[in-house]
């Protein structure tokens, strides 16, 4: 059968990014969705901001949800030190077996835990499955439609502490726009937008971070 665009990104990685240099794979991928085919990795241009927000919040607990080929784990991952615990969640048994690879050959395997299952399942069971308490950092990029609920269920479950910054992509294109009402209106966050493109093309796109300022209750009415 005809391999899938996610192998074939895969092939690319191995054919132009050299062994254990997670830049080479970063810039393989994006050649390739530039020039061979379009996929929905967070790009180079929304990544240069995924990057300045992750260093800003140097981030020892980091959760992705959503991790498609794992081109934001490399992203992440290539900045944070190999003490950070990061933890990836895909729901697609095919996108988890590209990213592995992907992931493998940047060098990063010890550094990600890619765990294969739906967010909602797996979110309350973080604590008990990992140890972690709070994360400092996460990345929304997996189902639009999941973002707002998995937002709650992390503050639910107890998973963000004060000063714990969540980065959502995709929140114009293809658009989260329950999330963005509740992030923007809820006195529990402080939000901002980072006006961008989607991963290469010219279509308006960006990132909101959303700040949790702690455990307080009522909304701006
Ligand atoms: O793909 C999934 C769910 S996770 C991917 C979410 N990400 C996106 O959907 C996503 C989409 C776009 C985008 C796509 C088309 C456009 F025209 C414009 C934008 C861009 C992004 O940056 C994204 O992150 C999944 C598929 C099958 C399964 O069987 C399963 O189990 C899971
Ligand atoms: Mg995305």
């Amino acid at each position: 059968t005809r391999t899938s665009r996610p192998q074939r990104l895969l092939q690319a990685v191995c054919i132009n990014a050299v062994r254990g240099n997670p830049d080479s794979v970063i810039a393989a991928i994006d050649h390739f969705c530039q020039n061979q085919e379009w996929a929905m990795n967070v790009g180079d241009e929304k990544g240069a901001i995924l990057d300045s927000v992750v260093m800003e919040t140097s981030p020892s607990t980091v959760l992705e949800l959503g991790t498609y080929c794992g081109y934001s784990a490399v992203r992440i991952m290539r900045l944070l030190p190999p003490a950070t615990r990061f933890i990836t969640l895909e729901m697609n048994p095919d996108y988890a077996a590209v990213a592995r690879q992907v992931i493998q050959h940047a060098g990063l395997q010890d550094k990600v835990c890619l765990v294969e299952g739906k967010s909602a399942d797996l979110i309350p069971k973080m604590a008990d499955m990992f140890g972690i308490r709070t994360f400092d950092f996460v990345f929304f990029d997996h189902w639009k439609d999941c973002y707002l609920p998995d937002i709650r269920l992390l503050e639910d479950c107890g998973l963000l502490d004060q000063g714990s910054v969540v980065l959502a992509d995709n929140v114009l294109c293809p658009g989260a726009p329950e999330y963005l009402d509740y992030v923007r209106s809820s006195l529990r966050f402080s939000s901002r937008f980072y006006r961008s493109h989607l991963e290469y093309t010219r279509v308006l796109d960006g990132l909101e971070r959303s700040e949790y300022l702690g455990h307080r209750d009522a909304q701006r009415d």
